[in-house]
């Protein structure tokens, strides 16, 4: 072995075991969610006996087809909803009390923004419903809208953003709160195959500097591979993780990460696994 090579073994070898020292932050244990049909209808199980740990820092993400549960487990963990049975706990708290204390900055599919209010004024609502001093709320804004690339931006009106630009408004309202756990539903399925490459890039940064969990929600094998530690692989009817893979990519990633022999490798094994279902 050449002494680069050596060193590049060390090196990864200290990237692997500083994730693996990461403490557990968000635990599942033997969640089912049940749904009740209103109408009388057969109830559906959306998921069923799900297990996981999610580590303190990790990006994590959530991948399966259509209604295999990715939104309902979002939900649960989010405390938008209640499990038929299992438990979650967040840092040994419930996700009501985490939801209470905001830990949990949440990001949607639609941005969902107030149109009749400015970009500083969407993301300094969740702010104003905390009670936050109006300096420090000030202040918050500024940096947020730094931090997602939109400074210039902040006395525009959501209709006069492009998609990319109202979700990164999104992403900054969500962090405003300076939440632990970023909870993201599929917030680039909207987007052009350019804005969502673009995001990509700039969320891993955001991530990066922010030093958030992120929990994210996708449909799409090459995002997930793109942008996470481990992809948590599930499965429908009912909603289980029929795979977990840790994704040994190094960072930081950019374009041409996508063009390697092993980024195509996770697509193939990952693609392999939904095989059967
Ligand atoms: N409120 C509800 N009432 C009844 N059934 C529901 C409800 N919400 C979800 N479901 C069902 O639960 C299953 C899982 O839905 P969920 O939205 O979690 O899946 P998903 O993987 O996020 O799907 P998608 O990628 O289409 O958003 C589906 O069969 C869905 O029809």
């Amino acid at each position: 072995m050449s002494m680069l090579s050596e060193l590049e073994g060390d090196y990864a070898g200290s990237v692997i075991s500083m994730q693996q020292k990461k403490e557990t932050e968000i635990k599942i244990e033997n969640l089912s969610m049940v749904y009740q049909d209103k109408n009388g209808g057969k109830p559906v199980t959306a998921l069923k006996n799900v297990n996981l740990d999610i580590r303190q820092g990790e990006f994590i993400s959530l991948l399966g087809p259509s209604g295999c549960g990715k939104t309902t487990l979002l939900r649960l963990i989010a405390d938008l909803l209640q499990p038929t049975e299992g438990r979650i706990s967040v840092s040994g708290q419930t996700p009501r009390e985490v939801r209470l204390q905001k830990k949990y900055g949440i990001v949607f599919q639609n941005p969902v923004l107030y149109d009749w209010r400015t970009v500083r004024r969407n993301v300094c609502m969740p702010m104003e419903i905390m009670g936050m001093e109006k300096a420090d709320r000030t202040a918050q804004v500024t940096k947020m809208l730094e931090l997602v690339g939109l400074l210039n931006f902040g006395k525009h009106y959501p209709y006069e953003l492009s998609g990319g630009m109202q979700q990164r408004v999104g992403i900054a309202r969500a962090l405003a709160i300076d939440p632990e756990i970023l909870l993201m539903d599929e917030p680039f399925s909207a987007l052009d195959e350019f804005t969502r490459e673009k995001l990509h890039i700039d969320l891993l940064d955001i991530w990066t500097k922010t030093e958030k969990t992120v929990v994210f929600v996708t449909h799409n094998i090459s995002e997930a591979v793109f942008l996470s530690d481990r992809v948590v692989v599930l499965s429908p009817h009912p909603g289980r993780v029929s795979a977990v893979i840790d994704i040994d990519i190094p960072r930081p990633r950019n374009m041409e990460s996508k063009q390697t022999q092993k980024f195509y490798d996770y697509i193939t094994k990952i693609r392999n696994s939904f095989e059967g279902v």
